[in-house]
């Protein structure tokens, strides 16, 4: 059947995510309560993308545009490009600091281009939808959260990536240590070597379980269950900040770990009275986001154009 396509804008709120939580390496995440916001429209010729917050005048406005990417692709799999594309993003993630700006950029452009075609939830269903999202990242563990809200355990299947979402405990109160500094994703992971010792592998294991417990029962063992050896310390000479930041945290009892890739620090707890980051840092207390990337028809409203996003507290 052709592809046909919606007529008027669709738009999508998508939250920023932290992912792996410390011993859950490409498995483990959390959604935050702080969104991008992205409509979209098929026009008749060309690609047109602007851009307010962050990445404005740094983001390619065309092609090269990743929520265009990823609408690209997923337009390939609905059975057909549109004429045109004019996009409009109002971005609130931080870009390159462990915040999951790609991935939410992924996940906005794939329900998109589902929402721009006529019959496309038939054509692409929700967990064709994170199959996609997550081929494109190269992992599922902030595709998940984005796309699911709350706290999220994905895995990869020879099909692709899969995932659950569990409710988060009471008590859990994430905050986030965002440096000016960026950091690419694909740098951290080049910096993991290609085996790791079965002791290390094995104490994750045990401290990834723990940590599903400690999150969704009992957060008082927070601490112990994000211990990890996988990851973190392979990364932390590209981020010596961070990592002195995570070790001062921990020291003072609050349990704190690299979020995603880094360089942002994510603690599931309020630092202690008194605890003073640097100057360097920006401090955000984001609440869980329970909802996940939504999805509505028509342009960006006042709301979406607003600043902040609900939650985010220096
Ligand atoms: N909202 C966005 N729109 C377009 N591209 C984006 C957006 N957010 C991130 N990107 C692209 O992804 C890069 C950051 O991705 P990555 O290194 O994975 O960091 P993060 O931890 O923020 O996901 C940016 O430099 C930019 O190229
Ligand atoms: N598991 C990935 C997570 C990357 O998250 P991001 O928010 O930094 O993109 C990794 O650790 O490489």
């Amino acid at each position: 059947m052709p592809t046909t396509f919606a007529s008027g804008p669709v738009r999508v709120r998508v939250p920023a995510t932290s992912a792996n939580l410390g011993p859950g390496f490409d498995a483990l995440g959390l959604a935050l309560a702080l969104h991008d916001d992205v409509a979209a429209e098929v026009v008749p010729a060309g690609v047109r993308v602007t851009v307010a917050g962050e990445g404005a005048g740094e983001l390619p406005p065309d092609d090269r545009h990743l929520v265009v990417v990823a609408m690209r692709a997923a337009f390939e799999q609905l059975g057909g490009q549109p004429p045109g594309l004019a996009l409009e993003c109002v971005n609130r993630i931080p870009q390159a600091r462990g915040l999951g700006s790609s991935s939410a950029a992924i996940v906005a452009g794939v329900l998109l281009a589902r929402a721009l075609v006529t019959d496309g939830e038939r054509r692409l269903d929700d967990d064709a939808v994170l199959r996609l999202a997550a081929g494109i990242e190269g992992h599922p563990d902030n595709v998940a959260p984005c796309l699911l809200g709350g706290f999220t355990i994905a895995w990869t299947e020879p099909a692709g990536g899969r995932a659950v979402s569990l409710p988060v405990a009471a008590g859990v109160r994430p905050t986030v240590f965002v440096p000016a500094g960026r950091g690419l994703t694909a740098t951290a992971r080049a910096a993991l070597p290609s085996t790791v010792p079965h002791p290390d592998a094995a104490s994750n294991a045990g401290r990834s379980a723990l940590l599903v417990h400690a999150l969704t029962t009992e957060p008082a063992l927070l601490l112990p269950a994000t211990v990890d050896r996988l990851h973190q310390d392979y990364r932390a000479a590209g981020m010596p900040a961070t990592a002195a930041l995570v070790g001062e945290l921990r020291a003072a009892g609050v349990a704190a770990v690299v979020s995603g890739a880094g360089p942002t620090v994510l603690a599931f707890d309020a630092p202690p009275e008194g605890f003073t980051p640097g100057t360097e840092w920006e401090v955000w207390r984001l609440p869980v986001e329970v909802r996940g990337a939504t999805v509505a028809r028509g342009r960006l409203g006042h709301a979406e154009r607003g600043p902040v996003a609900a939650g985010r507290k220096s």
